[in-house]
């Protein structure tokens, strides 16, 4: 089933005004949102980010992980380049939903690490789908990203479907005592690159 164009206006924020387009994955009944700033359509890569949803950390100031400070500093960089597109995709929990993400926290503050929580609970460590991205692009006319992200996967789902990464830009931002072991676990179980990697890296919020 298809992902459709349902309307677009303005968003004014802190940072730039953005024009907010919302889509329907008529598959999941998921409301996907896009931010976008710019001319984006012009064929050149653009900057770019898949930011999964986060209740807790993008409107509740979680310091458990590091996503608000993620999405914020996304959102400043597109704007100081005045060009760039920021998916914000409802894959809450890595694809396991707010409840089950409550469920997987409170199996942590018991000692389990985020993938071993989300495995006692039987799903995998990382449930997310990108699919709905594609349609999303196509309909912006984005064939091209720098993509702000430490996730491969990210990189590999979007180039499995024929969007050109043309660069990852890092995303080291949002450290705090509390989030120090679901970002350990990040990099030595689910492959995210966060070494010291500096060329073109996205300032600290
Ligand atoms: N199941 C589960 N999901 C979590 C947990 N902590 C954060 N999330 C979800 O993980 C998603 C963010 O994914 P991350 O793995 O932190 O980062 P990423 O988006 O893959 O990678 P970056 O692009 O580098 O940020 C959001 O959907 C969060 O709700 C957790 O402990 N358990
Ligand atoms: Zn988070």
């Amino acid at each position: 089933m298809p992902v459709v164009f349902v309307a677009a206006s303005k968003l004014p924020t802190p940072f730039a005004q953005f024009t907010m387009h919302g889509f329907l994955d008529e598959a999941t009944g998921r409301e996907h949102v896009v931010l976008s700033l710019g001319e984006i359509a012009d064929g050149a890569p653009v900057l770019g980010r898949l930011h999964s949803e986060c209740l807790t950390g993008d409107a509740l100031f979680s310091q458990r992980c590091d996503c608000g400070s993620q999405l914020e500093g996304a959102l400043k960089a597109i704007a100081r380049e005045g060009r760039g597109v920021l998916l914000y995709l409802r894959q809450e929990g890595r694809g396991i939903g707010l409840l089950n993400k409550i469920r997987a926290y409170e199996l942590q503050d018991g000692g389990a690490d985020t993938v071993e929580a989300n495995e006692r609970l039987g799903f995998a460590a990382d449930q997310r789908d990108y699919a709905m991205c594609l349609p999303m692009l196509e309909h912006l006319g984005v064939k091209s990203l720098r993509l702000m992200t430490n996730n491969p996967r990210k990189v590999k789902a979007l180039t499995d479907m024929g969007i050109v990464v043309a660069e990852r830009v890092p995303l080291h931002t949002g450290h705090n005592p509390h989030n120090k072991l679901y970002l350990a676990t990040k990099a030595s179980k689910l492959d995210h690159m966060m070494g010291n990697e500096h060329q073109g890296e996205v300032d600290r919020a």
